[in-house]
């Protein structure tokens, strides 16, 4: 059994529902018949235990499928170890539903063993477990059972005690991280050290992104044994990774050689922070900037957009200011978009067809998302192996599919890599578990960052970063896996040492 931390060294491979129930069939196949479920009771009840060793009374519900078999596994554990356990099951009502064959094995199991089966939770417990719905489950209102379990799950939550969600935590979506409307008051809230969930054979996209982190708490892996069962498939059937230190650590300065220059370490320009007679952006290059050259790039460049009033930064003097004509495209990596306002769609064109190495994000993707033409200039870049980063919110990612931020949201995955083979591009798509897609890749999830980075300007000091990173010698996907890792660390180290403070976008460094 494995913690999954923000700090895995190992990149891990995920699995949605389908993939996940292929490993399962493949698995079951080479094993005697229910050994998966008692692996997985058995585990539940070690971390049941291990989570909260004092507990005296533990309520496990049970479900209608193969997770609540997995909750009577682990009851008949826990009933032997002497701790009371309260099982309930939604098939002791109306609906009677059938149970598959291992869970029935282990519904027969835990009643033969003597742990009682009751109707209502106990009044009091010390920790329960939601054996409920796993990967077949959906919770849907108007079926049958439903109300019961939002009952209970209902109570899980007032309750207070901590709670283990078997596999997922009921409701939430393995593939997506979309938790149902129904369980919007079960969030647990970022750090809590109460709500574990422990993924069984596989671990699903869905606990790392959209609400996944909210609901699943602390996630736990137990592979089941299927690793050393089936070897590389794992792998090679993954739907997505979770980035590890492995990709997303950065390359010290210090480990260069000593003769590195300043030209060793790449130029970046960033073009954007538009400046009119009513709205100055110079903030969000001035960050983008400043990131970069914090994020270890040789020269910093900043074009400004319009009419700036700023041709120095006083409190990053290393900053070069610079006419856009007079911008070094073909080699610099070029960041542009930031603050951009209007006036970037001006640029685009141009920069397009003479920046190699290419980062666009926040108003420059606004542009192309109106142009066809800049669309088609873009998706070129490909055609002469250039380098093109795009780091679209949910929104602009939203532009630039033609459809709804909320559409992006319900489908993380989908939407990034929809935007990287749309666009031949790398794309950072952001927010609570950023995906980083790129064409005929897999795509990767990032497990870093927090709350504390949802504030104006942390998107910037992610281009800067990207930027620096490519700039410093890394393939664009390699640098964006880096680049988002270590600005999520920021945040996660700031909250450890400094909780609730909040965090600047300029305080991200320093
Ligand atoms: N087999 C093994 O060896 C292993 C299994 N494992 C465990 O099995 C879990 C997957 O089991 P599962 O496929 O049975 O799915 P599960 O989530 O329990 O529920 C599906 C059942 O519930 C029903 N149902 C769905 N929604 C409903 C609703 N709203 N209201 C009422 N009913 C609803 C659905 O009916 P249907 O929708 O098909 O009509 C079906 O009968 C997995 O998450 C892991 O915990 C692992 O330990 C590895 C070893
Ligand atoms: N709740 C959160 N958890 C993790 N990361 C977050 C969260 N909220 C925001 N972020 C990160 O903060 C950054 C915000 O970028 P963006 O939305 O472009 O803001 P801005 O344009 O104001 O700079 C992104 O890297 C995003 O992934
Ligand atoms: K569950």
């Amino acid at each position: 059994m494995q913690h999954i931390t923000r700090l895995n060294p190992h990149t891990l491979p995920l699995h949605g529902v389908a993939a996940s129930r292929n490993l399962e069939q493949q698995a079951a196949a080479l094993l005697p018949a229910h050994t998966l479920m008692q692996r997985a009771g058995l585990s539940v009840a070690r971390l049941a235990l291990a989570m909260a060793p004092h507990a005296r009374t533990i309520w496990i519900a049970c479900g209608p499928g193969n997770n609540g078999g997995d909750g009577f596994e682990a009851a008949v554990h826990l009933h032997q170890w002497g701790k009371t356990v309260h099982l309930t099951w939604t098939g002791l009502g109306p609906t009677q539903a059938a149970l598959p064959p291992d869970a029935r094995a282990a519904r027969d199991k835990a009643l033969a063993a003597g742990v009682p089966m009751v109707n209502e939770p106990p009044a009091q417990f010390d920790l329960c477990i939601d054996a409920l719905l796993g990967l077949g489950g959906r919770l849907d209102a108007s079926r049958a059972g439903n109300a019961l379990m939002l009952d209970w799950l209902a109570r899980m939550q007032a309750s207070g005690a901590p709670r283990l969600s078997v596999d997922l935590p009921t409701g939430l979506d393995a593939d997506t991280g979309v938790a149902s409307d129904l369980i919007a008051a079960c969030a647990v809230s970022t750090g809590a050290t109460a709500h574990f969930t422990l993924s069984l054979l596989s671990l699903k996209p869905g606990l790392f992104t959209a609400q996944g982190r909210d609901h699943a708490g602390q996630v736990w892996f137990d592979d089941l044994g299927a690793g050393a069962l089936l070897g590389e498939a794992v792998g090679s059937s993954a739907n997505a990774w979770l980035l590890g230190a492995d990709q997303g650590g950065t390359v010290s300065k210090l480990t260069q050689a000593h003769a590195s220059h300043k030209g060793s370490f790449g130029d970046v320009a960033v073009l954007g922070g538009e400046s009119t007679a009513t709205s100055h952006m110079a903030g969000a290059a001035l960050l983008a900037a400043r990131a970069a050259l914090h994020a270890g790039a040789g020269r910093v460049y900043v074009a400004l957009l319009g009419s700036p009033a700023v041709s120095v930064d006083l409190l990053q003097p290393e900053l070069m200011f610079r006419n856009i004509a007079a911008v070094d495209l073909a080699h610099s990596v070029v960041v542009c978009g930031c603050g951009g306002g209007t006036l970037v769609a001006g640029v685009l064109p141009k920069v397009l067809q003479e920046a190699p190495r290419l980062l666009l994000d926040a108003d420059a993707l606004n542009a192309i998302a109106q142009d066809a033409a800049v669309q088609t200039l873009l998706t070129e870049r490909h055609v002469r192996g250039w380098a093109t980063v795009l780091t679209p919110h949910p929104l602009e990612a939203a532009r630039l599919l033609g459809t709804s931020a909320a559409s992006v949201q319900a489908q993380r995955l989908g939407s990034a890599q929809t935007l990287a083979e749309r666009f031949a591009c790398v794309v950072v798509l952001k927010g609570s578990g950023s995906i980083i897609a790129a064409p005929g890749l897999v795509p990767r999830i990032n497990p870093t960052g927090n709350a504390l980075l949802a504030t104006a300007g942390t998107g910037d000091v992610l281009a800067g970063m990207v930027g620096a990173a490519i700039a410093r010698g890394q393939s664009a996907h390699a640098a964006a896996c880096s680049a988002v890792y270590a600005h999520g660390q920021v945040a996660d180290v700031w909250a450890e040492q400094r909780g609730e403070r909040a965090l600047t976008a300029s305080g991200m460094w320093g």
